[in-house]
C-alpha cells in the first residue's frame, strides 16, 4: 500500500500515522528513509551549506574582517584540510601567509580571528584581562582537571595563587642545590654514553627535577640506560595523536571513558602507549597520594608543591583539590616542564654547536667563573653573564615555548581589537611564533644570533619575546625553568666537546607545532670531556 499523507487531518495525526505504518511493510519503509535521508543530505549539501556560507560571508558580525573564504565554508571540511596528509601541521606557517595577504586581523573560521599587533597582544595576555582561555582548546582529556584547562579566571587565580609560592625565584633559589645534583647525574651519564639521544637526555634531566621538587619523589628518568623510560616513549606516541581525534574532537570523552573504564591488560592489548601512559599516570597519583596520606596524617613537614591544594582555603573560599585535579596536577606539572625546558635545551646545544664561533664565545665567558670543566656554579653567578643569558634567550625565541594559535574568548560585553568590534564568544587568537620571527624587531629572525640581545636597547625585542606566555596564565614554571636551563647549559658547555654524531642530519631539527613545538627527530651527539 502506498503511504498516503493526503487524508492526515491535524488533530488525530499520530493515530492516522500509526495506522498508515501498520499497513507498511519494512521494506517499504527502508525505501522511504532512504529517500527522506538522500533529500536531506543533497538539500544540506545545496541548499543548507551554501545559504550558511553566504552568510558567513556577507552577514555575520565578523563579515568585515578579511581572510580566506574556504575556511568559512565547514569547520570540518577546515578539521579534515588541515589534518591531511599534505597540510598537517602547516596551519601556523600559513597564518604568516594570510597576515601578509590580509593584514594584522585574519579571520580564521566563521567564528575565530588571528591577530598579529604587539599591542592587541598586550591587550589579550595581560594580567587582569578579560579574555578567559578558550574552551574550544582547552578540553584535552589528559589534561582534564587541572590547572592549564581552567578557564573560569576566579577558579585559575585561586589554584594558581596555591601553587605559584613553590615557584617564585626565591623557592626556587632554595633548591637550587637539587637541579646541580641532577645536572651532575646527567653529565656524569654522558661520559659513559657513545652516541647519545641528548633531546631525550634533557627531557629526563626536566623530568627527574620537577618530580623530585614537585613531590619527593624521583621518577629515575636518568637511570634509563637510553634516557627512554617506556612511559617516556608513549608520551612521544601519544603526542602525534590520529587525526580522527581532531576531526571528531567530542570522540574523545568516549574514548577517555572507555579507556578509564577497561581493565588494563585490555588496553595493553589494544594500545601499548596509552597503557604505558595509564601507567605512569597511575605513577603520579600514587606519589601524589602518599604525600597527601602524610598529610593528613599531620606530617607536614616535606617537600611538596602540594601542601596548599591539600586543605581548604576559607579565607580564599578555595576548598581542597580532589584526588583527581591532585593527579592531573601531579601529571601536568611534569609534562608541561619536561617538554617545553627538554626543547629548549636541544636547540641550544644545536645551534652552539653549528656555530662554534659562538660556542667559543661562550665558553671564554664560562671559563671565567668556571676555573674548570667539571667546577659547579650558582644561578646567581650565571645571571651575570650577558652572553650566557643571550644564548638562553636567543634559544627561547627559537623555541617559542607554545608557538600557538593560542585561543581566548571575547567577554560579554564584547571588545575591539584594532578597530573590528568583535562580539561576545568570539574566539581570538595569537602565535608566538608570529612575533619571534618578526623580521622587523628581529632581522635575519631565523639565524641564531644571540649578538642581538647585546645592543645598547633591547626593549623592542623583549616586547616581543613571550617564550613564556604573558599576564594572567603565564608559564607558572618559569623561575624554575630559568634555573634548570642556566645551569645545564653552563655546565655542558664547559665540561664537554659536543659533536654532531654521524647519523644525525639538520632536518631533524625541523618541528611541528603541536601544542608544543615536536622536532622531527632527535639530536644525536657524541661528547668527550675537555682536557684542561
Ligand atoms: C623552557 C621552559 C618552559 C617554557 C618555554 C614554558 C612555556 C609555557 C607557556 C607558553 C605556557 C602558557 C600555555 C598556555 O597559555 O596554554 C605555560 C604554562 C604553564 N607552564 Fe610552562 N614553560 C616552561 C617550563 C615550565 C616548567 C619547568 C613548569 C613546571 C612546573 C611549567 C609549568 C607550567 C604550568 C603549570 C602552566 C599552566 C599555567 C596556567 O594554565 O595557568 N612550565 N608554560
Amino acid at each position: 500500500m502506498a503511504l498516503s499523507l493526503s487524508g492526515f487531518v491535524l488533530g488525530d495525526l499520530p493515530q492516522q500515522l500509526l495506522r498508515c505504518l501498520e499497513s507498511t511493510s519494512v521494506g517499504e519503509l527502508l525505501q522511504y528513509a532512504v529517500a527522506f535521508g538522500g533529500a536531506s543530505v543533497l538539500s544540506c549539501i545545496f541548499v543548507y551549506i551554501p545559504v550558511r556560507f553566504i552568510y558567513r560571508v556577507y552577514f555575520h558580525p565578523l563579515a568585515g574582517i578579511p581572510g580566506p573564504k574556504f575556511q568559512l565554508i565547514s569547520t570540518y571540511f577546515s578539521r579534515i584540510y588541515w589534518t591531511s596528509p599534505k597540510h598537517r601541521w602547516t596551519f601556523l606557517f600559513r597564518l604568516e601567509g594570510w597576515h601578509e595577504k590580509y593584514g594584522p586581523i585574519v579571520r580564521t573560521a566563521p567564528n575565530m580571528i588571528h591577530f598579529n599587533d604587539i599591542d592587541s597582544y598586550n591587550q589579550v595576555f595581560k594580567v587582569g584581562t578579560k579574555f578567559p582561555k578558550s574552551a574550544s582548546l582547552y578540553t584535552n582529556p589528559t589534561t582534564k582537571g587541572s590547572l592549564l584547562n581552567i578557564t573560569d579566571f576566579h577558579e585559575a587565580h585561586l589554584r594558581r595563587s596555591a601553587l605559584q609560592p613553590y615557584f617564585s625565584k626565591q623557592s626556587v633559589r632554595k633548591l637550587e642545590g637539587l637541579i646541580s645534583t641532577k645536572v651532575t647525574k646527567f653529565l656524569d651519564r654522558l661520559n659513559d654514553m657513545d652516541t647519545i639521544n641528548i633531546s631525550r637526555g634533557f627531557r629526563c634531566l626536566a623530568c627527574d627535577v620537577i618530580t623530585t621538587y614537585s613531590y619527593e619523589k624521583c621518577f629515575e628518568a636518568l637511570e634509563d640506560p637510553e634516557f627512554a623510560p617506556d612511559w617516556f616513549r608513549a608520551f612521544e606516541a601519544l603526542l602525534d595523536a590520529p587525526p580522527i581525534a581532531e576531526i571528531f574532537p567530542f570522540f574523545m570523552p568516549l574514548f577517555t571513558w572507555l579507556f578509564e573504564n577497561l581493565d588494563r591488560s585490555t588496553i595493553r592489548k589494544i594500545s601499548p602507549s596509552v597503557s604505558a601512559v595509564l601507567d605512569f599516570t597511575d605513577q603520579c597519583r600514587g606519589a601524589v597520594m602518599r604525600q597527601k596520606t602524610r598529610w593528613d596524617a599531620g606530617e607536614t613537614d616535606m617537600v611538596t608543591i602540594f601542601a596548599q591544594l591539600f586543605q581548604d582555603d576559607l579565607k580564599k573560599g578555595r576548598k581542597a583539590s580532589t584526588d583527581e585535579e591532585l593527579t592531573a596536577d601531579a601529571l601536568l606539572t611534569i609534562s608541561a616542564g619536561m617538554d617545553t625546558t627538554g626543547h629548549t635545551l636541544t636547540l641550544a646545544t644545536f645551534y652552539l654547536v653549528k656555530n662554534p664561533d659562538i660556542q667559543g664565545k661562550l665558553l671564554g665567558e664560562l671559563k671565567t667563573v668556571m676555573k674548570h670543566p667539571r667546577d659547579d656554579v650558582s644561578e646567581e653567578t650565571l645571571e651575570r653573564l650577558p652572553f650566557l643569558q643571550a644564548c638562553l634567550k636567543e634559544s627561547l625565541r627559537f623555541s617559542h615555548g607554545v608557538p600557538g594559535p593560542l585561543p581566548r574568548d571575547v567577554p560579554s560585553g564584547g571588545a575591539t581589537i584594532l578597530g573590528n568590534y568583535l562580539p561576545p564568544g568570539t574566539i581570538v587568537t595569537a602565535s608566538h611564533y608570529l612575533y619571534h620571527t618578526n623580521p622587523n624587531i628581529f632581522p635575519e629572525p631565523l639565524k641564531f644570533n644571540p649578538e642581538r640581545w647585546l645592543a645598547e636597547d633591547t626593549r623592542e625585542l623583549e616586547r616581543y619575546f613571550m617564550p613564556f606566555s604573558r599576564g594572567a596564565r603565564v608559564c607558572i614554571g618559569l623561575n624554575l625553568a630559568w634555573g634548570e636551563l642556566s645551569l645545564t647549559l653552563a655546565r655542558l658547555i664547559r665540561r664537554y666537546e659536543i659533536s654532531f654524531s654521524n647519523d644525525f642530519k639538520d632536518e631533524n631539527m625541523e618541528w611541528k607545532p603541536m601544542f608544543v613545538p615536536i622536532t622531527k627527530g632527535p639530536l644525536l651527539v657524541t661528547v668527550r670531556e675537555r682536557r684542561e
